[in-house]
């Protein structure tokens, strides 16, 4: 048997054509433009990548995009007074500061200073407890992503065992909430837990946001089970500089149901779920009907 590859390159350019005639029609019948701001502290090469696709895929399905790149010297208030501007500016729905930022920076105060209406990534509090009360909210990018990619393989999720490795609050727990949302029986696995191995046996999802190149075995996955892997590592193999998820990607995929890949899997799910949400916080502001199927 050999798994089902999940082609999140696929689903999320079929998601952002929905976002752009999502966009085309609120140009078109009320004269709006979506728009996005990502704010880079530092140099991270990483980072980089991700901001100049991120604008690029944002400027594609015909939104505006604003990039604010400062240094790594930046003081705290000068990163809170560009947060605040954006928060008041009229022509920007999204707010996204990359993360991680420098050590001097304090996380939590620069998120929870982005105002909750404009927070396209889910991270602020005001967020993080609507969706854990299951009220309406910006549901973080990456597990949205997941989501929908488990949706569509599975129709309903309904009492299945799901093991989330991985407790951040960017991927970890909010994945966690929306499974549960859906009714299946969730564990949520960590660096503490005991006999990994066997809670991931148990499991009819695994969904890896670890970042810890291949450490997840076929021999671990239930056979039939659906493996999502979270986790961007890069790594050398052969003198060759390869990028691998969490999963060890060809045992995994022998033994499990369906699997995404790494490239190619979640990472392009986020980017498309980001623009998603931009569309859904401009039409929110403006008292306008929601896009359909692009929120949880
Ligand atoms: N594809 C995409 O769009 C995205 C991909 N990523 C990738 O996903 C991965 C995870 O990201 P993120 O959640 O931010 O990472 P964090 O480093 O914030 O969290 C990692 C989690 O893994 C747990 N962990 C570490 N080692 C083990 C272990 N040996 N066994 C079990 N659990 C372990 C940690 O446990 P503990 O809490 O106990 O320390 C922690 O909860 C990374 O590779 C990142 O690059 C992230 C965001 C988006
Ligand atoms: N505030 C904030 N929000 C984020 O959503 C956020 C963040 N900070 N910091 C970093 C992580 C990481 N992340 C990725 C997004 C897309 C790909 C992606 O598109 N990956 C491609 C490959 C890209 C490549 O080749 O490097 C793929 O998997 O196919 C990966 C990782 C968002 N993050």
């Amino acid at each position: 048997m050999s798994a089902t590859v999940i082609d999140g390159r696929a689903f999320a350019a079929k998601v952002r054509e929905q976002v752009g005639e999502h966009v085309t029609r609120l140009k078109e019948a009320h004269g709006i433009t979506p728009g996005l701001a990502v704010v880079l502290v530092g140099e991270d090469p990483a980072s980089e990548v991700y901001v100049r696709s991120k604008g690029k895929m944002t400027l594609e399905v015909g939104m505006k995009s604003v990039e604010h790149k400062l240094s790594a010297q930046t003081g705290q208030q000068e990163l809170l007074d560009l947060i605040d501007a954006l928060n008041n500016d009229p022509e920007i729905h999204g707010i996204l500061v990359q993360l991680p930022l420098p050590d001097h920076l304090d996380e939590d105060l620069v998120i929870n200073s982005i105002a909750p209406a404009k927070d396209v990534d889910g991270f602020h509090v005001s967020n993080v407890g609507l969706l854990g009360t299951g009220q309406k909210s910006m549901v973080p990018c990456t597990p949205l992503g997941c989501l929908m990619m488990l949706r569509a393989h599975h129709g309903s999720l309904s009492g299945m065992n799901a093991v989330v490795i991985g407790r951040s609050n960017i991927v970890g727990k909010p994945m966690a909430q929306l499974l549960l949302g859906d009714s299946c029986t969730v564990t949520i696995a960590h660096s503490r837990t005991k006999d990994l191995p066997e809670v991931v046996r148990r499991a009819d999802i695994v969904v890896a946001a670890v970042g810890r190149p291949e450490m997840v075995p076929g021999d671990w996955i239930k056979p039939g089970a659906t493996v999502i892997d979270v986790g961007i590592n890069r790594i050398e193999r052969d003198g060759k500089k390869k990028l691998v998820g969490d999963a060890d990607y060809d045992s995994c995929a022998a033994v499990a149901g369906a699997i995404t890949p790494v490239p190619g899997g979640v990472g392009p799910m986020t980017i498309a779920c980001l623009l998603a949400n931009t569309v859904t916080a401009c039409c929110r502001a403006n008292g306008l009907e929601e896009p359909e199927g692009l929120t949880a």
